[in-house]
Order: structure tokens, then C-alpha cells, then sequence
């Protein structure tokens, strides 16, 4: 079991009574605006820490980690993602530097933004992408850091239709093929339904389902 949470209470927004999460697995969180889900997702790298109750990860009770160590492990790709200023591969090897890893090859960088469907040169300015490709980008350099478990913030909110079912394919593959746990905020229920292990529907600060 990757995840437990018991009798979760944060601020008098979430209630959760009782949830796991299995590693390897991939879970879409679903449900109406406002109705709690970002908040939620922040429960698992212990960005909102529980008032009350306890959220454990790998069985040991979330508080117990280091949370930069953590957050390393437990990465989220929020709504609106940082982008650096500077290239594309600056933003690759920033945030390599920031987060201690070797500097990757600039052939690694541009097999990552070709995953994200990014056909551009590594000197672009990042400054120029458009919301979408931002975004992109962002999760092109998730997935170079290579976390243990993703936390994805609707990854389709500033894309297409068809950009986002191809994004959500690209994450899915590489949760698939890396055998890392996934859990995504999601306003598309077919794309929970196409890819989720397990979906949690969260309305008003509760799970009002899980399946
Ligand atoms: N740190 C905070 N302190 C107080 N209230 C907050 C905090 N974060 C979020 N909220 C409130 O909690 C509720 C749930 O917000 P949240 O962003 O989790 O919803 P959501 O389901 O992700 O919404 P959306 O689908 O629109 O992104 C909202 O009413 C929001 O204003």
C-alpha cells in the first residue's frame, strides 16, 4: 500500500474518513468545481498537513519524511506550473540542479519534449510557450526528474481536447512502463474511466464515491 489516510480532517475543507492508495496504480480524482480536489491532492506530499487524523506513505506516518526529500519522491505537476525564464533546456537543467541530480545529455531533453508533443529547439524561450505547451513542458521535466509518485493538477486544463487525450496517454505510458503510482485530477470522466485503476469522486470535502 502506497498511501492510507484515516479520519483526515484539513481546515474545514476535507473530511476524508478512510482511503488507500496501492502503489503501481493509478487513481483519477473527479468530481465538481470547488468541491475540494486540489486540496486533496495536497494531502499527499504533505503540502496541506491533516489538523486531525493521519496520512501515512509507505507506512509510515507522512510527517515522519524529510519534506524536500519527500516532495522529490511525491511530485506535483500543479494547474499553473512555474516555468523558468530562459530556454527549454535551461528549464530541464535548473531544475536537475535544484533538486541535486547529474545534469542529463541535451539528447535526453529533446526525446522528453518530443514526448510531450514540444517540437521546438532547445534554445526557445520558455517565456514564448503558450499556456498548454507550458504546461507541457512542465510535465517533460516531472517526468525527467523521474519521481516515484506523480500528482498531476488537471493536466488538461489549458489544452485541447485532443492534446490533452494524447498528454494523458504520454503520463499513462510512462506511469505504466516505470512502475510509478499516478493519481490526476481530472474534469474528463471518460479519460478516469479509459485509465483509472480506481476513481474517487470528491464533492463538498468528501468522498462521495470510490471505485
Ligand atoms: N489554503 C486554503 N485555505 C482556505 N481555503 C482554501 C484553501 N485552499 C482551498 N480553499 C478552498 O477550499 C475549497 C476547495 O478548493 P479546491 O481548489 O481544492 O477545489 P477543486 O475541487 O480543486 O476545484 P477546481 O476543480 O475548480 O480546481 C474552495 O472553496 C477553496 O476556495
Amino acid at each position: 500500500m502506497m498511501f492510507e489516510l484515516s479520519a483526515v480532517k484539513f481546515k474545514d475543507i476535507l473530511l476524508i474518513d478512510y482511503l488507500t492508495i496501492e502503489a503501481q496504480s493509478i487513481t483519477a480524482v473527479v468530481g465538481s468545481s470547488g468541491g475540494g480536489k486540489t486540496t486533496f491532492l495536497k494531502l499527499f506530499n504533505n503540502m496541506n498537513s491533516a489538523d486531525q487524523g493521519d496520512v501515512f506513505y509507505k507506512n509510515r506516518k507522512i510527517n515522519y519524511y524529510d519534506p524536500v526529500k519527500l516532495r522529490r519522491e511525491v511530485t506535483m505537476l500543479p494547474q499553473n506550473p512555474v516555468v523558468f525564464p530562459g530556454s527549454l533546456a535551461d528549464n530541464f537543467s535548473l531544475i536537475e540542479k535544484l533538486t541535486d541530480h547529474k545534469l542529463s545529455s541535451f539528447t535526453k531533453y529533446k526525446k522528453l519534449l518530443s514526448k510531450v508533443d514540444l517540437n521546438y529547439k532547445l534554445d526557445r524561450a520558455a517565456a514564448d510557450l503558450s499556456g498548454g505547451e507550458k504546461q507541457r513542458l512542465a510535465l517533460a521535466r516531472v517526468m525527467l526528474l523521474d519521481p516515484e509518485v506523480l500528482l498531476l493538477d488537471e493536466p488538461s486544463s489549458a489544452l485541447d481536447s485532443l492534446t490533452e487525450q494524447k498528454i494523458i496517454e504520454v503520463v499513462v505510458n510512462y506511469v505504466k512502463n516505470k512502475a510509478k503510482t499516478l493519481l490526476m485530477v481530472t474534469h474528463s470522466t471518460r479519460l478516469a474511466n479509459d485509465y483509472a485503476d480506481q476513481i474517487i469522486t470528491i464533492e463538498d470535502g468528501k468522498i462521495k464515491e470510490n471505485k
